[in-house]
């Protein structure tokens, strides 16, 4: 190991100074035009120092990852690649506990959320595209041709090449392998831009790709900021064969036009306003741990949160005080401790955001339902950001509140009495990411399902994953699919062979 290397783990383990290179070729790179600070959103202390790759650095990466796809790995079959990925599953399992304090530190997110989510998914990504690379099948047509003797088309799947993976900070591991692991299933090489704000996994990563045989410049790490910066480097790169991206819609449109300049292939998974729709008939039991989970879960940070819940009118006041009471039984503090079930927002500046639109709801006239503030803690919890789970009602449908994603523990409640109403509320919003509909009534899941604007919709559950399903965003939430063959699409190019019998 690198001392560098070292230094990961290190600081992994709780140790200070936390360094986290980035990861180019292989071996661990301590420099870069200037240091940011990594800090512990759980207390507001500097945890850590990250280099930011100047334009130089993120070259040397991505001609180390176009470099990587003339050596083995270039060469290697199905079968080989599927083998190393489930060894970098074992490798991520094998640490489990220093992924979890890596992620924790960063994020600030409970244990209990990160060791049952965060982590095990890490994982299951590399497994899950490991199985599906090997039963991947393509086209083939006999063709008639007028000698008689005919043709024979066949298409085959070639990696695309060098993919630009630039990542968000709520699900830092998780959403990093959900597109890495199928990158690599499929033989491309890849680059990632982890978020500013959570770098330490995608570093540690790099030790377990070593350890699983990856060859060097196959995997590589660079990090820094967006926009002049590491992310807007490797997007703008010409050698850049396509490029995934997680993170705000904003950003989306900025990579977006990144890569129209030599009209590379995007997968934008982008942000969501997402509704639940409550009918009277559910089983209201399993409605209120769903709809808590869907926008309390990570503090609010999930783009498939809920952050509009429509409630039909008869058991709206029911439903309000039980959420009111799921509300304040979160246990806000130490990530660390086993008790704690709600953790901080990423940064003060997020929560400056999100405190913004608390301040809105409030000049609106919405009814506080619970929270609206910041909480009592004891030091040193009392300098992280900290924020109270919030729920509204009585907003108006046009009010930013309602109609903008704020990424925070927040929802506003709405009553309803008509299926088509609320459905032409639900959808009037430019996002379309996910939805959730509670009901007994299966005839009507189906016709609301089938009816409701976005890629994702779970009935009586949420974030239920099955990760062979398209997973995607419609609307200004997205562009394209992943998941399953979804994914093995985006990551190779299609390429038919027509053979002249
Ligand atoms: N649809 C999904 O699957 C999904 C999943 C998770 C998060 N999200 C969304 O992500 C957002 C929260 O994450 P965030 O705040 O980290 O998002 P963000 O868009 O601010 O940043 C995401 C990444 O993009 C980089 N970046 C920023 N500007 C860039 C530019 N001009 N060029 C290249 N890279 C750039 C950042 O450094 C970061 O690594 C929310 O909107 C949330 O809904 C969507
Ligand atoms: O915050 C967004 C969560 C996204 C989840 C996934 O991409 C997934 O479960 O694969």
């Amino acid at each position: 190991m690198t001392s560098a290397a070292s230094s990961v783990a290190a600081a992994c383990a709780g140790a200070t100074p936390r360094r986290y290179p980035h990861f180019i070729a292989g071996r661990f790179v301590p420099e870069g035009r200037t240091e940011f600070e990594n800090i512990n959103p759980a207390t507001g202390a500097v945890v850590g120092l990250v280099p930011e790759a100047d334009s130089a650095l993120v070259d040397a990466a991505v001609r180390a990852a176009r470099a990587a796809l003339d050596g083995p790995w270039g060469r290697s079959s199905e079968q080989e690649r599927a083998a190393i990925l489930r060894k970098v599953a074992d490798g991520i399992l094998a640490r489990f506990d220093a992924f979890l304090e890596a992620e924790i530190l960063d994020t600030g997110k409970p244990r209990s959320l990160a060791s049952h989510i965060d982590i095990p998914r890490g994982a299951a990504n590399f497994n899950v595209f490991a199985d599906q690379v090997l039963t991947l099948s393509t086209e083939a047509f006999r063709t008639a041709t007028p000698d008689g003797a005919g043709a024979l088309n066949y298409a085959i799947r070639v990696p695309r090449g060098v993919i630009a993976v630039v990542c968000p900070w709520n699900l830092p591991l998780l959403l990093m392998t959900w597109k890495v692991a199928p990158a690599l299933a499929c033989g491309n090489t890849v680059v990632v831009k982890p978020s500013e704000e959570t770098p330490a996994t995608a570093t540690l990563l790099g030790e377990v790709m070593n350890a699983a045989g990856v060859p060097p410049g196959v995997y590589n790490v660079v990090h820094g900021r967006g926009e002049d910066s590491a992310g807007e480097y490797l997007t703008r790169h010409p050698l850049v064969n396509g490029i995934t991206f997680t993170g705000e819609t904003r950003t989306g449109e900025a990579i977006m036009r990144a890569a129209a300049t030599g009209v590379r292939p995007v997968s934008l998974e982008l942000g969501g306003k997402n509704a639940a729709i409550v009918f009277a008939d559910c089983d209201l039991d399993k409605a209120l741990e769903g709809v808590t989970r869907a926008v309390f879960a990570n503090c609010g940070q999930v783009c498939l949160g809920t952050e509009r819940v429509y409630v039909e009118r008869p058991i709206f006041a029911a439903f309000t005080e039980r959420l009111r009471l799921a509300a304040q039984a979160l246990r806000p503090g130490n990530p660390f401790d086993a008790a704690t079930t709600l953790g901080p927002l990423i940064s003060h500046a997020h929560r400056g955001k999100v405190l913004r639109y608390y301040a809105q709801a409030r000049a609106e006239g919405a009814e506080v339902v619970a929270g609206g503030g910041i909480p009592d803690l004891p030091a040193p919890y009392d300098g992280g950001a900290f924020i109270q789970p919030t729920i509204w009602a009585g907003l108006s449908e046009h009010s930013p509140v309602m109609r903008e994603e704020i990424f925070g523990p927040c929802c506003t409640l709405v009553p309803f009495d008509d299926e088509d109403a609320v459905l032409a509320a639900a959808n009037d919003n430019p996002y379309g990411l996910a939805a959730t509909i509670w009901t007994r009534d299966l005839a009507r899941a189906h016709r609301v399902a089938s009816r409701i604007e976005v890629g994702l919709c779970w009935v009586n559950s949420w974030f239920l994953r099955d990760l062979r399903t398209p997973f995607g965003g419609s609307k200004q939430s997205g562009i394209g699919r992943e998941g399953g063959v979804h994914s093995m699409e985006f990551y190779t190019d299609l390429r038919n062979v027509c053979i002249k019998l």
